[in-house]
């Protein structure tokens, strides 16, 4: 498989594929507009398109979703029909994600869904799901100005994922950012000049198109989560659309753990929400403490590369140390925010135990763990991975960084 940046017409197959993300540092904070730190994943999901020549009036959008057991065919007269239920007024712009009529898209595509019997029975994954993506397909493609839905050839979408759903490892961003590409990419190839080219800007559209997806999902999301899966890396983020990149020292690793505890996201975010409105000022303090500690670890980062560009091991381990000190100071304020589950603690003390540093990454409740693995401390990390093995976690040892959204020439 070829990776492309730049498409000049549309071929019949095509692929996308984006990362799954985790966040390292000031995860909920970042929602109240301080500093997060966050990295791709070598995990990723995978868009297929394959486009049909003949028509078939009864499959005209074939929507594949595995990893949600979700498979739907729309046909031209679904099609018609959902763009009857949108009920918005003002127009809004291709390249204006952010003016677009939200709440009346979203109930338009809820009306469609609700009229639907094939859809009725769906779970709420399913439901999400669905409803992210019917959004982001009309809202995209079917900008008032500019209308592209009508008049397409008949698709096959297949999107599957190596991530687990759910778990705070970013695949309802990697999923968004998935169709936000897509179906940027579909818009822009069915005007002239027909090309479309995957450039800072481009992601940044595509980004801020899956952050919409994002609200469909978690209602507030912080806008984190797309961009680090749009642009890949080590970022340092902060809201609205504060993006630095921090240089990555080759191969940082962590070792995710998997609590096997399901939770949500919205739920989370809302518990600490309601804690801010109780006990205003001691959240604030919490969180300007977080911000600090991102701060610092962004400083470290940058001389974590450093010290090991020049080999200088010692360096970077004294470097890994202070880091070790700033996750295990986040994990006790997340704690605090109440944001933690025992199936987390118990990962942070068991690594402990090994002389290493967890903390949660994500919403929390559940979810992962990450423990940081800085170089040398190999012995320490297989006796933990046996441990947390043999406790019923699952493990899996993932390296930081790689691209962001990518296209590929099956
Ligand atoms: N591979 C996928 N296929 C379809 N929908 C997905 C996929 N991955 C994520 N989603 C959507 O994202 C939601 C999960 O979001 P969330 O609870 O935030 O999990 P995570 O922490 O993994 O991002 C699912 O309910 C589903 O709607
Ligand atoms: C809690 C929060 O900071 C991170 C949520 O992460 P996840 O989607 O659960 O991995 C929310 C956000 O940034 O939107």
């Amino acid at each position: 498989m070829t990776t492309m940046e730049t498409l000049k017409n549309l071929p019949s197959k095509f692929s996308i594929s984006v990362p799954g993300k985790v966040i390292l540092l000031g995860e909920h904070s970042v929602v109240y507009g301080h500093l997060a730190i966050a990295a791709s994943l070598n995990l990723r999901s995978k868009l297929e398109y394959t486009c049909f020549d003949e028509l078939n009036e009864n499959d005209f959008v074939h929507i594949k979703l595995p990893n949600i057991k979700l498979d739907i065919s729309l046909s031209s007269s679904d099609l018609n029909h959902l763009l009857t239920s949108l009920s918005s007024k003002n127009g809004w712009d291709f390249n204006n994600p952010f003016n677009v009529d939200f709440d009346n898209l979203v109930l338009g595509v809820e009306t469609f869904i609700k009229s639907q019997t094939k859809f009725h029975g769906l779970e709420t994954q399913q439901l999400l799901g669905l409803k992210c993506c019917l959004f982001l397909m009309v809202a995209i493609l079917n900008c008032p100005n500019q209308p592209k839905l009508a008049g397409l050839k008949p698709f096959l979408l297949s999107l599957t994922s190596d991530l687990p759903v759910g778990a705070g490892a970013g695949s309802s961003a990697s999923f968004c950012v998935s169709l936000a590409a897509f179906f940027v990419c579909l818009a822009s190839l069915r005007e002239e000049p027909r090309v479309f080219c995957l450039d800072e800007k481009t992601k940044d559209l595509i980004s801020n198109w899956a952050f919409l997806g994002e609200r469909i999902t978690h209602g507030n999301p912080s806008g984190l989560d797309n961009n680090v899966c749009a642009f890949g890396s080590l970022i340092a983020f902060r809201r609205p659309n504060t993006i630095t990149k921090i240089p990555l020292c080759s191969g940082v690793r962590v070792l995710l753990v998997d609590t096997k505890v399901s939770r949500n996201t919205r739920t989370l975010v809302e518990r600490v929400a309601t804690l801010k409105s109780h006990h205003e000022a001691i959240v604030q303090t919490i969180m300007k403490a977080m911000e600090s500690i991102c701060v610092e670890a962004e400083k470290l980062f940058k001389l974590l590369d450093e010290a090991k560009k020049c080999h200088s091991t010692e360096e970077s381990l004294s470097l890994f140390s202070r880091m070790e000190e700033l996750w295990s100071m986040n994990h006790s304020l997340l704690q605090a925010l109440g944001v933690s589950h025992p199936s987390l603690d118990q990962i942070v003390q068991m690594s402990k135990k090994h002389n290493l540093v967890g903390k949660l990454t994500g919403a929390g409740g559940g979810g992962f763990a990450i423990v940081l693995v800085p170089t040398g401390k190999e012995k320490a990390l297989t006796l933990l991975k046996d441990e947390l093995l043999g406790c019923g976690f699952g493990v899996s040892d993932v390296e930081l960084g790689g691209p962001g959204v990518q296209l590929h020439l099956n």
